[in-house]
């Protein structure tokens, strides 16, 4: 006997699992299934297909002739830090640029502060606030990144935040180390990031991943292929934030380290998108801090597929440069100004963010034996979604065959 079988679902999704992730037009591909069925047994898929079979189970749901697809995966997100910056957003309408800010001082370097004096009792409050959002949107699958310590104490400290936040909730997580994120007041870049690499041996019994802001007036393309070179001879796979603001040649110096993703790539260059096509390396696209930065360019997610690369979108929740954690939200901007299809979305907000984060064949789709997180949509169909945006449409949330959110209705 099975624990529990989901009827009356309208439309299945069914992102197609892979031990690449979906490059080119392969984005493009997506099962849908009308009139299904889910059964699920010890948290796991036993079956995610067409209806009509006659599987026996303890409990009987009605998904109400909605849509169900796997949970979502969040592939960057800064979810673990103290503070807010709501007072940048009147820097940002005089027209003073991310990096002025920063290099002012402020920007990252404020929410260092903030995150030194946090405890870590109050960050794990704020950031489970913020998984709880996350959750109730649709997502179960989230990377979490250090960089607001720029030090060794406090980026351990969010470190460890964020393996208690995996332990509190019922989500799969990964664990970035970002120690270069941004170059203290006080110090030499050079030899602050000879700091961060002398912390990777600590930090790889706790990380699994090594991340690097490379950017004009943070970190340059030499100093980023030391870090990542150091990163992995300790058997750290490695994350770039590249070519966000400037064309500095990242998302080539990403293929070149293997990257396990390539973030931001608004200013990407020709030559980098089409050889992106040829790795495993997924772009994570961040539409969200173009929307929030007040940019008119947005990553050329067209140009990147057309050429037959692999895309994913995140909202790379931040005080600073995104702050929505609603992954909802980004499919919306990814449909509007990326010029993604729907299929494309679901599949970079599923499958291909699994990819991004290594986890491509466990997460992100509803295979036999896969584990059963996934989503109940109060939607008509898959493309409604992205269409009726800055509101949430998961109905009900399940992670690992339990229900763990339900849409509240009012009490009139
Ligand atoms: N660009 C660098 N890091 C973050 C923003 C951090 C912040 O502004 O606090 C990002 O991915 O956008
Ligand atoms: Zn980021």
């Amino acid at each position: 006997m099975n624990d529990i079988i989901i009827k009356n679902i309208k439309s299945l999704i069914l992102p197609k699992k892979s031990v690449h992730p979906l490059k080119g037009k392969e984005m493009d591909e997506l099962t849908i299934i009308d009139d299904a069925e889910v059964v699920i047994n010890a948290g796991r898929i036993i079956y995610a297909g067409p209806s009509g079979h006659d599987f026996q189970a303890e409990k009987e749901m009605d998904a109400g002739g909605r849509i169900v697809s796997p949970a979502l995966v969040e592939p960057h997100t800064h979810i673990v830090h103290g503070g807010s910056r709501e007072h940048e957003m009147s820097l940002k309408r005089q027209g003073v640029p991310y990096l002025e800010i920063l290099k002012q001082g402020g920007g990252i370097l404020n929410t260092v502060e903030a995150t030194r004096n946090a405890s870590f009792d109050e960050l794990l409050n704020k950031a489970s606030a913020s998984m709880t959002r996350m959750i109730q949107h649709g997502v179960l699958t989230i990377e979490s990144k250090s960089g607001y310590g720029l030090d060794r104490e406090t980026e351990m400290k969010q470190l460890q935040v964020s393996r208690a936040l995996e332990e509190k909730f019922p989500v799969m997580m990964k664990h970035t180390f970002l120690g270069p994120h941004a170059v203290p007041r006080d110090k030499d870049s050079d030899v602050f990031l000879d700091e961060m690499i002398s912390l990777l041996d600590e930090v790889k019994e706790i990380a699994d991943f090594a991340d690097i802001f490379c950017e004009t007036g943070v970190f340059t393309i030499e100093q980023s292929r030391k870090y990542m070179t150091a990163a992995r001879e300790k058997g750290l796979r490695v994350k770039i934030h590249a070519d966000e603001i400037d064309p500095l040649g990242g998302l080539e110096l990403a293929l070149e380290q293997d990257a396990v993703s390539a973030d931001h790539l608004v200013a990407a260059s020709e030559e980098g998108k089409r050889q992106l096509a040829s790795t495993d390396t997924v772009a994570v696209l961040l539409p969200g801090t173009t929307f929030y930065l007040g940019k008119n360019e947005f990553a050329d997610a067209r140009g990147m597929i057309d050429a037959g690369g692999a895309v994913s979108l995140a909202t790379d929740y931040n005080p600073g440069s995104c702050v929505t954690d609603n992954l909802q939200m980004i499919m919306a901007v990814a449909a509007l100004k990326l010029k993604m299809t729907p299929n494309e979305i679901w599949n970079a907000v599923t499958v291909n963010a699994a990819h991004a984060v290594g986890l491509g064949t466990v997460r992100g789709t509803l295979d036999e034996g896969d584990t059963a997180d996934l989503v109940i949509w109060d939607a008509p169909n898959h493309e409604y979604i992205p269409y009726h945006y800055g509101v949430n449409h998961a109905y009900q949330v399940i992670a690992g065959g339990k229900v763990i959110f339900e849409r509240p209705g009012l009490s009139l």
